[in-house]
C-alpha cells in the first residue's frame, strides 16, 4: 500500500507508554503529549492485526521507556505470534539485564539501545540513571539478539566521544547508529551538532556503503563494525522514504513524528471492537512528508 506521495507503508511504530526512568535533555517524547489513557496488550494485538492487512511486516516498540510496562513481555509475545517478521524494540537499556531473556523467549527479534555517553559523570548529569546498568544490559543483549544497535544522539555535549563509541560498538559487536539531534524546542538548538563531518570521516574509512530504502539512511561497513547515519532534519530524502505509521500509547494513529495536529483517535473503536481498517486508511491518507521539496 502506498500513500498519496507514493511512499510505501511498511512499518508500524508503537509507543506503549510515555513514562521514563531517565530524563534525557533532548527527549522528543515521540512527538506526543502524555495522557492517562493506556492501550492494553489486546489492543496492540488488534492494531497490528489490522496493520498486517495493509502489508506491514515490521513493528517497532518504543515508549517513553517500554520496559517500564509490566506487561511488556506479553505485548511482545502477542505481536510476534501474529507472524510479524521484524519485531524490534527501542529502550534506554536500564532494565534490560533483568528482561532480555524473557523478551527473547517471547519472540523479540532485535533491539536498539540508547547510549548518550560512556562517561559515568556525564551520563548522570545529562541523562540521569546509572550507566553501569545500561552497559550490562547492552552486553547481555548482544549475546542474545542480532543486530543490537546503539543509538548515539550527537550533541555539542558528547561529540568528543565519537571515537570511543566506535571502539565500544566494535568491542561489543553492535551497530553504531549516529543520530542527528531533533531540536524540538528553542533551547535545544544550541546543542545541535551537524553529523555530516562524522559521516565524511566514516565514509573515508568504509569498505562498503549500503543505502537503506527506509528513510534513505546510509550504512557504512568498516572492519568489524557497521555505522548507520540517521539525519532527519531538513532532509527531504529522509521523509520521502518514510514508510512508518505510528501508534501512541493512548490510542491514536499518528501519521508523522513531528506533527501532533493530524492524529486519529481509535481508542473508542478499540473498546467497541470495531473494524480498524477505515482508521488506517484515513491515517495513510493524512500522511505527508514533513520536510519536502518546495
Ligand atoms: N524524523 C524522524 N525521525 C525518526 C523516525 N524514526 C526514527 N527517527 C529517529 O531515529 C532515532 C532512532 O530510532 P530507533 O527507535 O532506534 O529506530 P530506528 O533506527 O528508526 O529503526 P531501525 O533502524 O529499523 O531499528 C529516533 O530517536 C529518531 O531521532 C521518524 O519516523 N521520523
Ligand atoms: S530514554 Fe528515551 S524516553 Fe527516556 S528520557 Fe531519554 S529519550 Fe526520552
Ligand atoms: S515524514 Fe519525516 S518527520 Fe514525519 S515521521 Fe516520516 S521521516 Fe519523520
Amino acid at each position: 500500500m502506498k500513500d498519496r506521495f507514493g511512499r510505501d507503508i511498511k512499518s508500524l511504530r508503537i509507543s506503549v507508554n510515555c513514562e521514563c526512568n531517565l530524563r534525557c535533555f533532548y527527549c522528543h517524547k515521540e512527538g506526543h503529549k502524555s495522557s492517562e489513557r493506556y492501550l492494553t496488550p489486546e489492543d496492540f494485538e488488534k492494531i497490528v492485526k489490522t496493520a498486517m492487512k495493509f502489508g506491514i511486516e515490521k513493528v517497532k516498540i518504543s515508549g517513553g521507556e517500554p520496559l517500564l510496562r509490566e506487561d511488556i513481555v506479553e505485548i511482545v509475545r502477542r505481536i510476534k505470534n501474529l507472524g510479524i517478521k521484524d519485531l524490534s524494540l527501542t529502550t534506554n537499556g536500564t532494565l534490560l539485564k533483568d528482561l532480555a531473556y524473557e523478551l527473547k523467549e517471547a519472540g523479540l527479534d532485535r533491539i536498539n539501545i540508547s547510549l548518550f555517553s560512556l562517561n559515568k559523570e556525564r551520563f548522570g548529569k545529562f541523562i540521569g540513571g546509572n550507566l553501569d546498568d545500561v552497559i550490562e544490559g547492552i552486553r547481555i543483549a548482544t549475546k542474545l539478539f542480532y543486530p543490537v544497535k546503539i543509538n548515539y544522539v550527537v550533541t555539542t555535549v558528547n561529540i568528543d566521544e565519537f571515537n570511543e563509541m566506535l571502539k565500544f560498538c566494535k568491542e561489543v559487536k553492535a551497530i553504531l547508529q549516529v543520530i542527528e539531534l531533533i531540536p524540538t524546542t528553542e533551547p535545544l538548538k544550541k546543542f545541535y551538532y551537524s553529523i555530516n563531518t562524522l559521516e565524511e570521516k566514516i565514509k573515508e574509512r568504509a569498505n562498503k556503503v549500503f543505502v537503506r530504502k527506509f528513510q534513505n539512511r546510509k550504512k557504512y561497513f568498516l572492519d568489524g563494525l557497521e555505522v548507520e547515519f540517521v539525519k532527519p532534519m531538513d532532509n527531504t530524502e529522509f521523509c520521502a522514504n518514510c514508510s512508518r505509521i505510528r501508534v501512541t500509547h493512548d490510542g491514536h494513529l499518528k501519521p508523522c513524528l513531528l506533527r501532533d495536529d493530524n492524529l486519529i483517535d481509535i481508542y473508542n473503536a478499540l473498546k467497541k471492537n470495531e473494524d480498524l481498517e477505515k482508521y488506517f486508511l484515513e491515517c495513510i491518507y493524512r500522511r505527508e512528508p514533513y520536510f519536502r521539496k518546495k
